[in-house]
Order: C-alpha cells, then sequence, then structure tokens
C-alpha cells in the first residue's frame, strides 16, 4: 500500500518539478546562439577550464567552431559572446537600446554605488545627465583645453623623475599609473593624489590598485548567481571597505569646495557642485574616473613601450617624426600630437593588438531580442569580444604583427564607427573617458620616447622580450615591463 502510494507521489511531483524547471529555467521557443557542450548546473565550465590559455584567448577559438554569435553558459550564468564586426555591429548599432544594460560585476554589486553609477547602471535619467555633463563639460574640448598645461607639468614631473633614474632597472607601469592618477586628480578636482617617493605618498595609488585586484578576482557567484548575496568569498566586503577609505582622500577637498566655490567651473567637481550632486554620488563618480582612467591608459602605454621596444625601426621612426616636429632638444606638448601621424598610427597599433579592455564592459539585454536570427533573452550577459575582432584575419593583413602603417591610409578612428576597430566601445556606453585618453596616452608615450633611450635587464635583447598576456580587470603585459632608462635630451 505504502509503495503504491509513494508511486503516485512520485508520478505526480515529478512532473510537476518538470514543469516548474521549464517555466523558471528553460526559456521555450528560443532559438539560443549555438554554444559549446554545456551540462546542467556547470554549463561549458569544462570546454572554457580545458584551455590553459586567458579568458580572452579561449573564447576567440570558441567562436572559431562556434561562430560569431555564441552562447557561453559558466555554472549557471549565460553570456552571449559577439566575436566579429558584423555581430560587434548587431549588439552595438542595430540593437544597441536593447542591449545597453550593464551586467554588474558581483565584488562591485555595493548598493549605495551602483545606485548612483555611471559605469554599472541602465541608461537611466541620471546615467543620461552625467553622460551629457561628460561630454558636455568634464570632459568638453574647452575644458580639455583650459587642462592642458597641467596635463603637460604632470609628465614632464614624471620625465624629470625618471631623469634622475638613469640606468636603474625600473618598473615602468608603477610611475605611469602615478603620473596618470595625478592627470586624473588634476580632472576631478585640480590636486595631485601620488607623489614620487613615500613621503608625498597619500596611499590613493595602493587602494586602487587594491581595488581593481580584488574586483578582478574570480568570483564563485559569476557563475552561480544564486549564491551572490552571500559574499561567500568576502570579495564585495573587501570592496566596500577599499571603497570606503579611498573616499575618506578627498572628503575634506570636497567639504572645503562646497564653502568656496566660485567662478566659472574648472574641474569635475566644480560641475558636479554645480549641478546639485551630493557626497554621496560625487563619491561614486570620482572613483568611477579613477578607476576604468588610470588601470587602461597605464595598460595601453605600457603595451606601446614594449611593442616599440621590441620593432627597433618603428621606434626609429617615431624618433624621427619627433625631431622633425618637436625639435632634437624640445619637450612634447599637447598641441605637437596632431601632427604626429606615426606616432598616432603607433597608438592605434598598439590599442587594436592589446585592447586595454577586450570585451569591452560587459553588457546586458534590458529586453529580449533578436539578434543574427538568434534569440537573446532578456537579462543575459553580453560580452563583445574586441580582441578578436582586432586580430580577426578577414579584416586585417597579417593580423599579429605590429604594423602601424596600416593606419596611415586608413579611416579608422577611435569613435566607434568603424567596427573592426572598437578599443572604446561604439554606440551608447562608448567610453566617456575617450577624448583625454586619446590626449594624455601619446602625450606620456612620446615624452618617453622622445627623452630616453630605452634597453632592457641583464642584457636581453628587444627580439627577447615577451609579450605575455594577462586579463585581469585589463590586459596587461605578463610580467611587468621592466626598463632601464638613459637620457637623451638634456634639461630643457
Ligand atoms: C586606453 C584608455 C581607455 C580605454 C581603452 C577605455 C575603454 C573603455 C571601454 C571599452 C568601455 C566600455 C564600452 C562599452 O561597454 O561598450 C569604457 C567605458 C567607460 N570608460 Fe573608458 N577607456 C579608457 C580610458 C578611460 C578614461 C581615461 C576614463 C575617465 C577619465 C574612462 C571612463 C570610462 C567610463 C566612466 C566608462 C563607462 C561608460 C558607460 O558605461 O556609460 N575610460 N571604456
Amino acid at each position: 500500500m505504502e509503495a503504491v502510494a509513494a508511486l503516485s507521489l512520485l508520478c505526480c511531483t515529478i512532473p510537476l518539478i518538470i514543469l516548474l524547471y521549464l517555466l523558471l529555467f528553460k526559456p521555450k521557443h528560443y532559438n539560443l546562439p549555438p554554444s559549446p557542450p554545456s551540462w546542467p548546473l556547470i554549463g561549458s565550465i569544462p570546454a572554457i577550464l580545458g584551455s590553459d590559455k586567458p579568458l580572452h584567448l579561449t573564447l576567440t577559438d570558441l567562436a572559431k567552431t562556434h561562430g560569431p554569435l555564441m552562447l557561453v553558459t559558466l555554472g549557471t550564468a549565460p553570456t552571449v559572446v559577439a566575436s566579429t564586426r558584423d555581430a560587434a555591429m548587431e549588439v552595438l548599432k542595430s540593437h544597441d537600446k536593447s542591449l545597453s544594460g550593464r551586467h554588474i560585476r558581483m565584488s562591485f554589486r555595493i548598493k549605495e554605488m551602483n545606485k548612483h553609477s555611471l559605469v554599472w547602471s541602465n541608461c537611466t535619467d541620471t546615467w543620461k545627465l552625467l553622460r551629457r555633463l561628460a561630454r558636455t563639460e568634464i570632459f568638453s574640448p574647452k575644458m580639455l583645453q583650459n587642462q592642458e598645461p597641467v596635463r603637460e607639468r604632470k609628465v614632464g614631473e614624471l620625465v624629470e623623475f625618471l631623469r634622475e633614474k638613469e640606468g636603474k632597472v625600473l618598473m615602468i607601469s608603477e610611475f605611469v599609473f602615478g603620473t596618470l592618477l595625478n592627470i586624473l586628480g588634476n580632472v576631478i578636482f585640480s590636486k595631485d593624489v601620488f607623489g614620487y617617493g613615500e613621503k608625498n605618498e597619500i596611499g590613493m595609488q595602493s587602494l586602487i590598485k587594491e581595488l581593481l585586484v580584488i574586483g578582478a578576482s574570480p568570483n564563485v557567484a559569476e557563475f552561480y548567481p544564486v549564491l551572490e548575496p552571500l559574499d561567500l568569498q568576502g570579495l564585495r566586503r573587501r570592496c566596500a571597505d577599499r571603497v570606503s577609505r579611498v573616499n575618506k582622500l578627498w572628503e575634506s577637498t570636497v567639504k572645503e569646495r562646497r564653502i568656496s566655490r566660485s567662478g566659472d567651473p574648472k574641474d569635475m567637481l566644480d560641475v558636479l557642485l554645480d549641478n546639485g550632486f551630493d557626497d554621496v554620488q560625487i563619491n561614486v563618480l570620482f572613483l568611477e574616473t579613477f578607476g576604468p582612467g588610470s588601470e587602461t591608459s597605464s595598460a595601453t602605454i605600457e603595451w606601446a613601450i614594449a611593442e616599440l621596444i621590441r620593432n627597433p625601426d618603428k621606434l626609429a621612426k617615431v624618433r624621427q617624426e619627433l625631431d622633425q616636429v618637436v625639435g632634437p632638444t624640445s619637450q612634447v606638448k599637447e598641441s605637437h600630437i596632431p601632427q604626429l601621424p606615426y606616432l598616432q598610427a603607433c597608438m592605434k597599433e598598439t590599442m587594436r593588438l592589446h585592447p586595454a579592455a577586450p570585451f569591452l564592459l560587459p553588457h546586458r539585454a534590458v529586453e529580449t531580442c533578436q539578434v543574427m536570427g538568434y534569440t537573446i533573452p532578456k537579462d543575459y550577459q553580453l560580452l563583445v569580444n574586441a580582441y578578436a575582432i582586432q586580430r580577426d584575419p578577414n579584416s586585417w593583413k597579417e593580423p599579429s604583427k605590429f604594423m602601424p602603417e596600416r593606419f596611415l591610409e586608413s579611416e579608422a578612428d577611435y569613435n566607434g564607427n568603424y567596427f573592426d576597430f572598437i578599443p572604446f566601445g561604439s554606440g551608447r556606453r562608448i567610453c566617456i573617458g575617450m577624448p583625454l585618453a586619446t590626449r594624455t596616452i601619446p602625450l606620456i608615450v612620446s615624452s618617453l620616447v622622445h627623452n630616453f633611450s630605452w634597453s632592457l635587464p641583464d642584457g636581453k635583447r628587444p627580439e627577447e622580450l615577451a609579450m605575455n598576456e594577462m586579463l585581469s580587470l585589463s590586459l596587461a603585459i605578463d610580467p611587468s615591463l621592466t626598463i632601464i632608462p638613459k637620457v637623451r635630451i638634456p634639461h630643457a
């Protein structure tokens, strides 16, 4: 009797469980993009872990088998990856609005922050206001021009510091990162935040670096979103701690400016105060300028120097152009950059081969939509594989080679209209810092090339320089570049 009852219970509950599963988890009638083999609960993790390569290379390889739009389920988290120019155009142009949401990284899900975030929020009215302020005021041509002498001064300080280190082995990214923080500090609130030497250091560099490292650490909740509230690895808690410590570093600056604000806006803080932003909003926006602005630019500069060292003939061409346009004993100014086409081609070629954000920032479908004949259900995460696109042999001749010349005759620019080349993204979420980055990065690289010749430690030859990639929040060279400066231009 009991057996019969148990059997009937089982017969009733199994279909119920299947029905619930299909209703809750299985999108019906969806023609989802092709996927590598996927199993319940683990998804395509074996296909990803089976490769010993970093994620951007594994996904580039998988796309060769599964196509330009592929579905990769990591644990239980479905992610659609777009890996060709046409797929990127569909995601970032044709379906820009539907796919413009953000998938917030689990470690950055700090309530107070995300509410006011520019980077992680959907395209809300506040986000639109912030983008407008960024375009028309904070990074407007007028503001950038007004701040030009400060940026040149900050790069001059870097050059002076490096002169004193002539003949020493240096990890160049450390000082470039500090210089970028100072440039950003002056864009944000007209102050330096990094000192070349321990006694001048206020701790901003280490806090920002720690925050980026913690944020980039693998978080099990990315694979099993249901675990997110538990913060099992304590990553969100540690991020929140660094955020509150870094906020304290500019607390008094904001307070003083609230009392003494007057005249035309001269930096980001003035613009935010003029538009009625409160302290919490200001903290979030400062952090979202220091964070994405420093790490991406620093990685790009390091790659550019590494490529030029590895390619002495290209380095010689950059030097020759600088000697002609700037003069052999003068310092580079931002106003020289438009007259330096070969340098600009080197910058583009660096960002093509080594995009600092190889998947852009993660997008999210805000509504279900059809892309290239496949369905992308609401809330699915989307990655645009800029790394694969910018090395696609269908678009680029000898795609793995550093050939700046290819950009001399090309129309390709950073503006997101040329879908083979999207280091800053495209569409409504295109990088807001692009006008600043495209001034600062060539200024720093050209100043380093013009003022110094560089050699590698231990007598290593240029062709022996390893160009291994490491993907954390940005795509970085691994190990960090160490070089020895030799002064070319005596004191100006
Ligand atoms: C080499 C330098 C840089 C690169 C390669 C870069 C790249 C990117 C990319 C790929 C995106 C995402 C686009 C998308 O999701 O479709 C982005 C977004 C963003 N970037 Fe940059 N970036 C750089 C420098 C900067 C700088 C200097 C700042 C600030 C001063 C900045 C601030 C931001 C912000 C706030 C966003 C989020 C925009 C939004 O979601 O609406 N970036 N950047």
